[in-house]
């Protein structure tokens, strides 16, 4: 896809150019964009930070970060289209009067779209200094990164300090997820096959099992995730969100307010997790040292910069009900969690079993069909199904086996690189679809429903627990599911 000449070229303003975020991510993506042809000739991009560089230090820089993340060789007549749109301003970005000098690199006559790759707490600082320097109108759009607060209170706070100087239909909220192909394709799998589409309740779902594992420890950032916890930094956000796309109702139309608003329905549908269910329901564990893919690696409590009598959770295991008719009786078991043996993230979705068994000979109970979606890595879709081994033998010549149909993007999309998230999602921005970013509303629901969850833990007074980094987890995550006669699916990825 080509953008057509006749959409309107922005000033893309990028605040904490020069942070980890809009180095590793943000630039790599908008090269991206460029390379595909995917941005306007006239859009420019104005990189924001309180260093006193010049255009050309920071041209130089950015050419760094490119080379660095963009996991490829720099295309020469790319980086000269790219180079071209760069400009840079230094601000102190909590000081409004510092955003004078703003106005001189922006065209107000242009949509500007700022993306506030900062902490959230100067959120606020910079809505008041652009409001100073005077460039605020009706066609601006802000992009928010996540954490959107660290509770519903605090979330509230930011939303209200943005809503003072953008209406809703301004705000983009990020969650990267939202841009991934994988999660992106659970729309298209669930709603353009009717083999789905008419057999995703609970009449055919037995259960549900999200995971999202990570093999990477705290990599630097203790004294933030400390403060955050996995429930907050991948449940709120991340696992909720996908979660919303597999239960949502069929949406109208693909716009936002369909989309956004079936997936709020779901998340006001979750039934609260609180200090009378909480043991029956959830599980945290913290990672204790052990080895991961051969390595030996340290515990969460000897990370460098750690507090030594931190009780902040690492993993989290939940079994979650969805109080609608669509998922009566239907558990969603989520877990996430740092340091276990891979970094994958799948769904699994087991159909419930076939109510009489004529193959007693090949199993005692038949399995059940298994949809797996492969979110990362080796993306892609398969399912399990009950096959007859070919051959004579066997009772009425009916040997049965488990068989895999499977779909691996890799394979089937050979000539199509998997873009990043972030190219999808500032994509998306500069042609102000609101679509695959998260509303207000969502963002407090979910705010709402894990509050209860961290308040019911804080009463249960009992620390997270222990797990060795390279397992999936404490052995109380086995029990989650096993009290229900159900276990986790073994991951293939990672086996091979
Ligand atoms: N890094 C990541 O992978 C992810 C980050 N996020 C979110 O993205 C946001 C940015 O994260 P990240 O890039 O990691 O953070 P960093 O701390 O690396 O970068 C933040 C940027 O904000 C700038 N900044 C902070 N205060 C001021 C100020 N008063 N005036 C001017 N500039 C200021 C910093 O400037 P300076 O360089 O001068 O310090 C820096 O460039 C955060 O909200 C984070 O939660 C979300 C998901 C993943
Ligand atoms: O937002 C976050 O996500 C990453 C995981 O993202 P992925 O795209 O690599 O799966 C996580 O490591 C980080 O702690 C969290 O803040």
């Amino acid at each position: 896809m080509t953008l057509d000449n006749s959409s309107a070229p922005c000033d893309f303003v990028l605040f904490g150019t020069k942070g980890d975020l809009a180095r590793r991510k943000l630039l790599p993506s908008l090269y991206q964009l460029e390379k595909a042809e995917l941005m306007h000739a006239e859009t420019t991009i104005l990189g924001v930070a309180r260093d006193d560089i010049s255009l050309q230090e920071y041209v130089a820089l950015v050419k760094e970060n490119i080379e660095q993340f963009s996991g490829e060789t720099l295309c020469t007549e790319t980086w000269e289209r790219f180079s071209a749109k760069l400009d840079y301003v230094c601000v102190d970005m909590k000081n409004a009067e510092s955003y004078s000098v703003f106005a001189e690199h922006v065209d107000v006559s242009r949509t500007m779209v700022c993306y506030f790759a900062t902490p959230p707490s100067i959120f606020g600082d910079i809505c008041r200094g652009l409001k100073a320097a005077n460039v605020i109108d009706k066609s601006m759009r802000v992009v928010l990164e996540k954490p959107i607060g660290h509770d519903l209170a605090s979330s509230k706070v930011i939303n209200d300090q943005v809503a003072e100087f953008f209406d809703e239909s301004q705000i983009y909220r990020i969650d990267h997820y939202l841009g991934k192909e994988t999660v992106l394709n659970l729309i298209a799998l669930r709603f353009a096959n009717s083999i789905f589409a008419t057999n995703w309740d609970h009449n055919s779902i037995d259960h549900v099992q999200i995971s999202v594992a990570e093999s990477v420890g705290i990599e630097g950032r203790w004294g933030y995730f400390d403060t955050a916890g996995q429930m907050r930094d991948m449940v709120q956000n991340h696992l909720l969100q996908i979660l919303t796309l597999i239960a949502m109702e069929p949406p109208t139309t693909l716009d936002a307010d369909s989309i956004r608003g079936e997936k709020l329905k779901v998340l006001k549908a979750l039934r609260p997790i609180n200090s009378t269910n909480i043991n029956q329901k959830s599980v945290r564990g913290q990672y204790i040292g052990g080895f991961v893919k051969g390595k030996e690696v340290p515990g969460y409590l000897d990370e460098p910069d750690a507090n030594p009598r931190s009780e902040t959770e690492t993993f989290v295991a939940l079994n979650v009900d969805i109080d609608n008719w669509r998922w009566a009786g239907v558990p969603f078991y989520l877990r996430t969690g740092k340091r276990l043996p891979n970094k994958t993230s799948e769904v699994v979705i087991y159909f419930k079993r076939q109510p009489h068994n004529l193959f007693e000979d090949s199993f005692a109970q038949l399995p059940p069909n298994k949809l797996t979606i492969r979110l990362q890595p080796d993306e892609g879709v398969e399912v399990t199904v009950m096959n007859k081994v070919p051959g004579l033998t066997g009772t009425s010549g009916m040997d049965l086996q488990k068989s895999r149909l499977n779909l691996s993007f890799s394979e089937a999309f050979q000539d199509d690189r998997i873009a990043d998230a972030y190219e999808k999602l500032l994509l998306e921005v500069m042609l102000g679809n609101q679509a695959l970013f998260v509303s207000r509303d969502e963002v407090e629901y979910a705010w709402k429903w894990v509050d209860g969850i961290i308040e019911a833990w804080k009463h249960t007074n009992e620390p997270p627990e222990p797990y060795q980094a390279g397992t999936w987890g404490p052995v109380a995550s086995i029990a989650l599911l096993a009290r229900e006669n159900r276990a986790w699916y073994e991951s293939r990825i990672g086996r091979k």
